[in-house]
């Protein structure tokens, strides 16, 4: 039994933590309200005998002799009234403490949904970055959004399979007092619906898989059809994208339709296992002379018990219904087999000399056979200066800063701050030197205010201040609710360029040791470019700036350029050295590394 609540019990202990001390108590629950059950039962052996007639106990041995003599000084009438007043204490107190049992399975419950949402919340903000270059989002968001919440309900399940496995365990109990002979033909009777239940079950695992794989298809599906609403439009791609869309969708309900209908097999399957046991217990106890309000005694207890075994069963079906589910969940709550988060202790206050990339190669995780991006990238970065990273598209411009903000490790080489490797510096203190806006970096779906103080506190003065500076102040204030103006989900009610000065409005306020600008203006008019390129002067001898484009007018202001080509650096030169020269000679500038400057 155990075995098969495996899944839900291990799910349970991952997430519950200090609520784990109360599942004894369902438990002891669960026996003490079947208990009182088998009691009240019990007590109709002897109001029978009155009702009967028979003040003796003819054929009663063992328990049922027991119950027999409950209340037998008293005279019919009043021992009647007393045992019918017995029962019902018994059935009142039974259900009260059933009651606290499904208030408490209910409270377990309820903590341990909302910890499993909090876990894969928790998860997926600590989890090493390239674990996101590797998933497919469809897979995460349907584990959010599908497969968390069955999770949830195989741990109803298992809290309901505890219960019940209580109160069948203490039925049984009563029925092997009542009569050994009879308990072991219904146990035996159990063990092969049993079999035959478990045989079934086992098919429903392949199923609830292929549930689970085709739910993160139809999330994926369901992504792109938000993210790519104008793609989809511009290319006339209707038709094909609602026939790609009802695909998925179809084999979800085809897949669903297959593991409900072998689940709906089983409990009419099992009701009738049960109700032939039922019937050949009591005819064969009459065969076998047990004594009429044994066998009614018996009979109501087997009645009772019916439902608790049935319930458990029916768990066992459902839990492997939603393996694919459990497994999808304890998949991502696992950590043993995902990406690390960047180590690292040593704290960090700024930057002096500047930053050293030494002969470092990096390959993207699971890019397969594809290229090493940087192989052996060797160059300066120096502080207080301002450098162009430059080269053509796919030269692994971004590459750098993804290296830079640790969202990736280098595979060989080392990244040095003032000579300090940068996995030796807390990840934590190392970001808070950094501000990068970029063109992939998106706004939060909240007001412009938020948006710039997001990741730091900023009085509406400084917030201004760094608006005027990224050229936003200016649109900003047009807007009737100014800096309250909410943007929408990823700023969809303002421009690309509006957006962008936002984004480097949100830089700008945190005055970063060291400011990233990758492709941060590309979208943004010139004459406003040319102004933001006036105010990435004023840095000029104070902080480190990175900038990333392909214009030469975004790069004017830089101190240093660095060439990108082929994977690796092709030269490193002083800007004012090679001014002449134009973006696509830059390009193809190549400097021996040991004339680099
Ligand atoms: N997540 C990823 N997984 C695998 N390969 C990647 C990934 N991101 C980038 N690459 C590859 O790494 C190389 C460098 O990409 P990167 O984005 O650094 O180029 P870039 O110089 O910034 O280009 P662009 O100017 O077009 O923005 C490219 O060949 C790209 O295909």
């Amino acid at each position: 039994m155990v075995r098969f609540l495996m899944p839900g019990l291990q799910l349970l202990r991952d997430t519950l933590g200090r609520q784990l001390r109360l599942l004894p108590l369902v438990v002891v629950l669960g026996l003490a309200s079947a208990a009182l059950e088998g009691a009240g039962i019990g007590l109709i052996i002897p109001m029978l005998g009155i009702i009967a007639g028979s003040d003796g106990s003819p054929g009663l041995s063992g328990i049922s002799a027991v119950f027999h003599q409950v209340g037998s000084g008293l005279d019919n009438g009043d021992r009647l009234m007393a045992l019918g007043a017995a029962i019902l204490a018994l059935i009142v107190l039974k259900n009260v403490i059933a009651f606290a049992n499904t208030v408490l399975t209910n409270f377990i419950y309820g903590k341990a949904s909302h910890s499993i949402r909090s876990a894969l919340a928790n998860q997926l903000l600590r989890i090493g970055y390239p674990f996101f270059l590797q998933q497919n989002p469809g897979r995460l968001l349907n584990i959010i959004s599908n497969e968390s919440w069955r999770a949830s309900d195989a741990i109803q399940t298992v809290l309901a399979a505890m219960v019940n496995a209580s109160a069948a365990v203490i039925l049984l109990a009563f029925l092997l007092l009542l009569s050994w002979q009879m308990t072991l033909f219904v146990a035996l009777g159990l063990i092969v619906v049993q079999v035959a239940h478990a045989a079934l079950s086992a098919t429903l695992k392949a199923p609830s898989r292929k549930v689970t794989s085709f739910n993160s298809d139809l999330a994926a599906r369901m992504l792109h059809l938000v993210h790519a609403g104008r793609l989809i439009r511009v290319f006339g791609q209707e038709n094909r994208e609602k026939a790609a869309f009802d695909s998925a969708s179809d084999s979800v309900r085809h897949a669903g339709f297959v593991l409900q209908t072998r689940q709906g097999i089983l409990p009419p399957l099992t009701e009738v296992l049960h109700s032939a046991l039922f019937l050949a217990a009591v005819v064969s106890a009459w065969f076998a002379g047990v004594s009429f309000p044994v066998i009614v005694a018996f009979v109501v207890l087997l009645y009772r018990l019916q439902p608790h075994v049935r319930a458990l069963q029916m768990s066992w079906s459902q839990i492997q219904g939603w393996s694919g589910s459990l497994e999808e969940v304890r998949w991502l709550l696992d950590s043993s087999d995902k990406p690390k988060p960047p180590s690292g202790s040593e704290p960090i206050a700024g930057i002096n000399e500047g930053i050293a990339f030494a002969g470092v190669t990096f390959r993207y995780p699971a890019s397969g056979s594809r290229a090493v991006v940087l192989r052996s990238a060797t160059f300066e970065i120096r502080g207080g200066c301002s450098t162009a990273i430059i080269g053509r598209s796919g030269a692994g411009k971004t590459t750098i800063v993804n290296l830079l903000c640790r969202f990736v490790e280098p595979d060989e080489g080392h990244i040095l701050i003032d000579g300090l490797p940068l996995d030796r510096i807390d990840p934590a203190h190392w970001r808070r030197q950094i501000a990068v806006a970029s063109q992939d970096l998106e706004l939060v779906d909240g007001t412009i205010f938020e948006n710039i103080t997001y990741g730091q506190s900023a009085t509406l003065a400084e917030v201004e201040r760094a608006a005027k500076l990224a050229e936003a102040h200016g649109f900003i204030e047009e807007l009737s609710e100014g800096y309250q103006t909410v943007v929408g989900y990823r700023g969809a009610s303002l421009s690309a360029g509006q957006r962008q000065r936002i984004a480097l409005a949100r830089a700008l306020v945190r005055d970063p040791a060291i400011l990233i600008l990758d492709e941060a203006t590309n979208a943004v008019d010139g004459l406003s470019e040319a102004a933001i390129v006036e105010t990435l002067k004023l840095r000029a001898g104070r902080r480190t700036t990175i900038v990333i484009s392909h214009h030469r007018s975004t790069i004017s202001f830089c101190d240093d350029v660095v060439v990108l080509g082929g994977g690796r650096v092709r030269s490193r030169a002083r800007l004012a050295e090679v001014a002449s020269l134009s973006m696509d000679q830059l390009y193809e500038h190549e400097a021996p590394l040991e004339s680099q400057s």
